[in-house]
């Protein structure tokens, strides 16, 4: 019904049955905004926007829910939902949630083609900022220098740094920047798929195969591939990568000839390779062809005098996402965000600050606005430590079980498990799965 009423007027959308096929259809296509319900056949659309906010994906999500659900509905606001809307659908309020969320996303995307650091969008919001700290000096020093270069750069540094930020970046400023920067998370890329998903297949390769797929290596054809998380590249694709490196020649799944390539490679990393390597888990050759040039991206709390630049750069693109007017952040405020260990990094300052905004009646952000930073800081080895049972080996077992059930999609089975993306694969290293 709702699929008609977007058509009538003037959208395209794509209706999708549950919470995986949404996150396939998110993963594949861009769209401007989500609108899910609350309870989904497989989950739930709190789980769906747990799983946009890990992967970044920033567009405006509504949740549409039933009679006394309103409490949930406001969770799903603090975890970044745009707004909800209750059922049944009144179709005027509808078309003005949607307007205003497209507005956020207007601007939004304004601000993302006015490109390097130096433009501006329409908006005035400045799309990335450059810390000034000794060490944030250094990294942009460095992407600089290897950014006209052809060579391959692996970025290491904890979730959330902005790994997947510098690596666009180093695109922008390279020779490559007009032809595409292509994101793949290799923790979601399955043994089986994996080949296909990054070489392309012929239709008829497999079952599934139901038409032609380009595959990420031929779609960056030009610009550059941006492989994330590459330690979790399942070990038999990684021999496959490697010949492509060497070679620049990719072969579709299912065909006979092979087809030359020209793709920049950036890979990032949040473990310690070498010791994937010592396991066997990582290929040595794979890991020497990766790391031309090694860049570190720091943990803020190891910048902290660049905490109050992005403090003001995120309150600047909130106010323009969630339409507000805020302009001042109290002193008080900013110490504790100073203090703060951030063990999220720059995605949890980030997403601190959109709630904040999110939550303020004037012009200014006071403590009372952040509810999430009152208690006693995490240390990061507590995050990375949730304990799924008792007995460790309860834990193993369930984690196998949801590896089964996700056709070993790690990230489906670390929404099955209700743990985030990182957990799950410090937990499958822990127990050498
Ligand atoms: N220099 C920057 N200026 C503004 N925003 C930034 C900057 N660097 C990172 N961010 C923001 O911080 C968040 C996290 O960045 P990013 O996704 O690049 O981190 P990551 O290290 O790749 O994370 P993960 O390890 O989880 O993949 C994003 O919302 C990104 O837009």
């Amino acid at each position: 019904m709702l699929q008609k009423w977007f058509e009538k007027n003037g959208f395209s959308a794509k209706w999708c049955t549950g919470m995986v096929s949404a996150q396939e259809s998110l993963s594949r296509s861009a769209y401007d905004i989500v609108l899910s319900d609350l309870r989904l056949p497989d989950g739930d659309g709190i789980m769906l926007l747990s799983w946009m906010n890990e992967r970044d994906l920033s567009l405006p999500v509504i949740i549409m829910t039933g009679y006394g659900e309103i409490q949930t509905a406001v969770s799903a606001i603090k975890l970044g939902a745009f707004d909800f809307l209750e059922k049944p659908i009144n179709p005027s309020i509808l078309a003005e949630k949607i307007e205003a969320a497209l507005r956020g996303r207007k601007s939004e995307k304004n601000s993302e083609r006015g490109g390097r650091q130096t433009k501006r969008g329409e908006n005035g919001v400045r799309r990335t900022v450059e810390g000034r700290s000794p060490l944030s000096t250094r990294m942009y020093s460095f992407i600089n220098t290897v950014a006209p270069t052809s060579m391959a750069v692996m970025l290491i540094g904890e979730s959330g740094t902005g790994k997947e930020h510098a690596a666009r970046m180093i695109h922008d400023r390279s020779l490559r920047a007009k032809a595409p920067f292509v994101a793949v998370d290799c923790g979601s890329l399955s043994m089986e798929l994996a080949p296909s998903e990054l070489f392309g297949h012929k239709r008829g390769a497999f079952t599934s195969a139901i038409e032609d797929r380009t595959g990420f290596f031929a779609e960056a054809n030009g610009g550059t591939l941006f492989l994330d998380e590459v330690g979790n590249l399942p070990h038999g694709v990684q021999v496959q990568l490697l010949r492509a490196l060497q070679e620049k020649k990719i072969r579709p799944v299912g065909t006979t000839s092979d087809l030359e390539v020209d793709v920049r490679i950036i890979t990032a990393t949040n473990e310690n390779l070498e010791k994937a390597i010592a396991l066997g888990r990582f290929r040595e050759d794979l890991f020497h062809r990766l790391n031309e040039f090694i860049i570190e991206v720091p943990p803020l709390r190891a910048c902290r005098e660049d905490i109050p630049l992005y403090v003001e750069h995120f309150v600047a693109e909130a106010n323009v996402e969630l339409d507000k007017q805020v302009k001042q952040i109290s002193g008080e405020l900013l110490s504790r965000l100073e203090a703060y260990s951030w063990p999220g990094n720059l995605r949890e300052l980030r997403n601190v600050i959109r709630r904040a905004v999110l939550f303020s009646n004037g012009d200014s952000l006071t403590m009372e606005n952040l509810p999430l930073l009152r208690e006693k800081p995490v240390e990061p080895d507590m995050r990375e430590d949730v304990a799924l049972t008792v007995s460790p080996e309860e834990e193993k077992e369930k984690i196998v079980q949801a590896l089964e059930k996700a056709g070993g999609n790690k990230s489906r089975a670390a929404l099955l498990l209700r743990i985030d993306r990182k957990t799950l694969y410090n937990k499958l290293r822990k127990y050498g799965l």
